[in-house]
Formats: C-alpha cells, structure tokens, sequence
C-alpha cells in the first residue's frame, strides 16, 4: 500500500536523509523514533507530499488519501475548535459533522464549547490535529509527535484510537522520540544518521 524507496534529502550540505526505505499495509501501525532533528518530520512532508525528496521514490495507490499531523497545525485562531476541524472538512468537500463532533467528544473536547482556539492549550490543539488526520476516513496517517502534551486519560484514548484506525484497515505511522507503551505496533524503526534501522 505504501512503499518508500532510497528517498535521500539534503538542505543546502547537511545530508538528513541518506537511504529510507520501508513499506507499510493496511492495517500495520508503524512507529519512528529518532532523536530531536534526525528527519523523522523531513520523511512525513516528503510522504505528504508537501516536500520532494532528492531521489527516490514513494509509491501509493491513486486512490489513497493521507492525513498528516505534522508540526504546529495552523488553525483559525478567533474560531472554537468545531468550526475549525468543520472548516476544514469542507474545504476537502468531506464533511462528517457527526463523526467530528464524536471524535471531540470522546478525546474530551466539548464540541459545543465556544472557547476560541487561540485560548486552547497544546494538548488540546494537538487533538485537533490527531482528529484532523482521521476525520475524513484518511487510508493514510502520518502522526508527528501525536502525543506531546496529552494528559494521562488522553493518552490512553490515543491508544485506544489508533487501534481502532489499525481495526478500520488504516496505516498509521508515528514519529517520536520516545516508545508509548501500550501501543499496537507492527514495526519500529529508529532514524540513525539518515537511516532507518529496524528494532524488530
Ligand atoms: N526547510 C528546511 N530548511 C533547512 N533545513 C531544514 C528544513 N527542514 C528541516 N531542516 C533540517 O533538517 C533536519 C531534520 O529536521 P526534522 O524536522 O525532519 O527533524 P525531526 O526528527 O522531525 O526533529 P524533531 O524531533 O525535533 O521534531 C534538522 O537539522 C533541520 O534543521
């Protein structure tokens, strides 16, 4: 379903990426560690597509749809968190007002709370970029440090969430520094000088 092969990726003479390659199926959960600036980010916007890569190659079907949380989100600062993930939605013609609304609710963010983003905190904004990458049925999620700044009951309905997207046939992979135990991955690579090493 997703194939990556020999991407290398240089900014201006640093060599961040030398050979990744790796592939992932429907229903695999893969996760990526990597120390701060190793180019776990670096892979995820060449996947997205958002960056391209010096060479190599990324294979996926045509009709496969990718949500990415990647960085610091921008949102719609003066808008609560419903009209955002809605706005965006719409913007994709792809808007399941129902299943955001349950999305929040069960990360326990209040649909009907009319708190501005801008008042939000980096939890919170970070559940609105995990909902963003799934809410529109996403066969492919990218998730860049999906956890920093979850609580302890957040956390474990994030573990809870990717398993259920593993149940639903998604390929999830995560990038992070460190393991979240509990999760259900079926590969672990480590990023090392541009390379992926497998830790299986
Ligand atoms: N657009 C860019 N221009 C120049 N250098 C860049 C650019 N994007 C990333 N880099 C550099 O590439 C390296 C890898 O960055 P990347 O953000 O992919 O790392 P990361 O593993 O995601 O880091 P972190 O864990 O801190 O988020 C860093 O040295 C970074 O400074």
């Amino acid at each position: 379903m997703l194939e990556v092969n020999q991407l290398q990726k240089s900014f201006h003479d640093e060599i961040v990426l030398q050979d990744i390659s790796f592939s992932g199926q429907p229903g695999q959960v893969i996760h990526i560690s990597g120390e701060n600036g190793s180019g776990k980010s670096t892979i995820f916007k060449i996947i997205a597509r958002i960056l391209k890569a010096d060479s190599g190659e990324i294979h996926y079907d045509s009709e496969t749809t990718i949500g990415a949380l990647i960085e610091n989100p921008g949102y719609l600062e003066f808008e609560t968190g419903l009209t955002n993930l809605s706005f965006l939605a719409k913007l994709n013609h792809n808007e399941d007002l129902e299943k955001i609304r349950r999305l929040m609710a069960d990360f326990g963010l209040d649909p009907d709370n009319k708190r501005a983003v801008s008042k939000y905190s980096l939890g919170m904004r970070q559940k609105l970029g995990i909902i963003q990458a799934i809410m529109e049925d996403q066969n492919i999620v990218l998730l860049d440090e999906p956890t920093r700044g979850l609580d302890r009951a957040s956390l474990n309905h994030f573990v809870e969430l990717v398993q259920q997207l593993k149940d639903e046939n998604k390929l999830v992979i995560i990038a992070s520094h460190d393991f979240q135990a509990g999760m259900p991955y079926d590969k672990t690579y480590r990023l090392i000088d541009g390379v992926l090493q497998s830790e299986e």
